[in-house]
């Protein structure tokens, strides 16, 4: 299969609520239209960002069927099954792979600290419940478990696995990835503060949780690392770095603060689900002071 596809600035997909909490589909259709006009190659649903640990199975399932109902056929789709069974993450495989999702994807078990065996198989029963591809998910600072290169190469022999998501701090994990591999396997970036340098070290492409709040800025990025202009896509990551410090630095979670900022980037999805905390008052100078920035570096490097 090609995997071009999955190159590219591929946001992961936000938890869209009504004002009562409740998943919203116009509300998610809303932010498939945003990103879609965006120009963006795809969209990850259900992962951190779509906090899919807040939502249950049936909520899960109706966000992956409301954004592949708008979204299929316009951008690679991939859904993000991985939840604390196993049971309930092959249901959502399979409810993805009826919806013609491009690929699954799934974060390691969670709560018990589980051996690699478990993970393996884990990940192996899932791959085996459907035949889409499938893409590994190592963020250990969330899940407690790390990927080593060993467990990703023993995971390569089934064919199924076409790239592994990369959410892990040091680049030198992308490198070691990559390396493992080769250009048959697609690295996704995770961090979006190191979206240039996790390019330089091999990653092909890049999945993350701001990208949609500034998309034009992601995209441009990548271009500046396609054309190898390694200087502006320097600079264009460092000014994303002071958007991302200044969104992780308000009271409410860094998630509510990004939804105040596509509302007044004109698109509503609500705010947050508990225990993540909805911004404060005093986050609303900070937040108008975000929006600037991401104006003002749209101006300077995509006007
Ligand atoms: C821990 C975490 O949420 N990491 C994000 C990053 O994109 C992160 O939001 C960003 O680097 C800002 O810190 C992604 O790697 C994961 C993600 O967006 C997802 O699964 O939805």
């Amino acid at each position: 299969m090609t995997l071009t596809k999955f190159h590219g600035i591929i946001p992961a997909f936000y938890a869209c609520y009504d004002d009562q909490g409740n998943i919203s589909e116009s509300r998610t259709h809303a932010l498939c239209d945003y990103l879609f006009e965006k120009g963006v190659q795809g969209v990850y649903v259900g992962g951190s960002s779509g906090e899919c640990i807040y939502q249950s199975l049936d909520e899960r399932k109706a966000v992956l069927s409301y954004v592949a109902s708008n979204l299929k056929g316009k951008m690679t789709l991939i859904a993000h099954v991985g939840a604390p069974s196993t049971r309930d993450s092959i249901e959502l495989a399979k409810h993805a792979a009826t919806l013609g999702y491009d690929a699954l994807s799934a974060i390691p078990p969670i709560y018990f600290k589980l051996p690699d065996s478990a993970v393996y198989k884990y990940w192996s029963e899932i791959m085996e419940a459907t035949p889409l591809s499938f893409i590994i998910y190592n963020i250990p600072q969330t899940t407690g478990y790390t990927l080593t290169p060993s467990l990703f190469e023993k995971l390569l022999a089934n064919k199924k696995v076409i790239g592994v998501k990369n959410s892990s701090m040091p680049t030198m994990d992308i490198e070691r990835f990559k390396r493992v591999g080769g250009k048959d396997v697609v690295v996704f970036n995770g961090p979006d503060e190191q979206y240039v340098a996790g390019r330089i070290m091999g990653a092909d492409a890049g999945i993350g949780g701001t990208y949609a709040v500034m998309p034009e800025l992601f995209l441009q990025a990548n271009e500046f690392v396609k054309a190898g202009k390694f200087e502006e896509a320097g600079q264009i990551q460092s000014d994303i770095n002071d958007i991302i410090i200044a969104l992780c630095s308000l009271k409410g979670a860094m998630y509510a603060g990004i939804k105040e900022i596509l509302k007044l980037r004109g698109v509503n999805i609500g705010s947050v689900r508990a225990p993540l905390e909805a911004v404060a008052a005093e986050d609303a100078g900070p937040i108008a002071d975000i929006m600037k920035l991401i104006d003002q570096a749209i101006e300077r490097y995509c006007g």
